[in-house]
């Protein structure tokens, strides 16, 4: 699981400007190590057009051999037989989750000791920290808290896989993985970057030098 955070793309079609077909492979070849389709926000599609989107992202994923996570939506997860899911501490409860899924990824977004701690002892497979930095991604985003609470959890002894999210990109991504993360996910650094080739590419660079 530690391997699989490294670079972790999270992806809607509401994230990027170009086709997110194009986005994906071209963040795949750039050599992402896991997928999110995380489908939410203003313009998010619904439905089957949702479906229909996330199902042409998975066969790409695929291909490359990389897992694909769905974000909150457990439902269209096991529709698709997806790699795993994504939960938050207002969707349904990872207990519930880890039920319905079996044994298929599950991560869980915390912001405190307390939440880490529940999120073990009910399953997860690795916690979501964030946001580290300012982002503009996520509306509802909780105040930023840099690299504390990655430090604050390894000092207390949480040992689980851990990503950082929020506002991450390569300049940055060195304090993330200094502070004890196994990886860094990021939206916009990749799916609005010129290049998302590039842009992946050189996350991955990044990470793997402190790695
Ligand atoms: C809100 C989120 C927080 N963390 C993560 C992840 F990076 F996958 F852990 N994904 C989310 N959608
Ligand atoms: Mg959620």
């Amino acid at each position: 699981m530690r391997q699989l955070l490294k670079v972790y793309f999270i992806m809607g079609s509401n994230n990027c400007k170009k086709d997110p077909l194009k986005v994906i492979t071209e963040a795949l070849d750039g050599g992402i190590t896991l997928f999110q389709f995380r489908e939410k926000g203003k313009d998010a599609l619904t439905g089957a057009k949702k479906y229909a989107l996330a199902k042409e992202i998975q066969s790409i994923c695929k291909k490359y051999n990389v897992p694909f996570i769905v974000n909150d939506d457990v439902d269209l997860a096991i529709a698709l037989d997806a790699d795993g899911v994504h939960i938050g501490q207002e969707d349904e409860s990872a207990e519930r989750v880890r039920e319905k899924i079996g044994d298929k990824i599950l991560g869980v977004s915390v912001h405190n000791l307390e939440e880490a701690r529940k999120a073990i002892a009910q399953g997860a497979d690795y916690v979501g920290v964030g946001p580290i930095f300012p982002t503009k991604t996520k509306e509802d985003a909780k105040e930023v808290q840099g690299t504390s609470l990655i430090l604050s959890l390894r000092k207390n002894g949480i040992q689980i896989p851990m990503v950082g999210i929020g506002g991450i990109n390569t300049e940055n991504a060195r304090e993330v993985i200094k502070a004890g993360a196994d990886g860094v996910s990021v939206i916009t650094a990749i799916s609005l970057a010129p290049s998302p080739f590039e842009s992946a590419k050189q996350l991955v660079m990044t990470v793997n030098e402190c790695l």
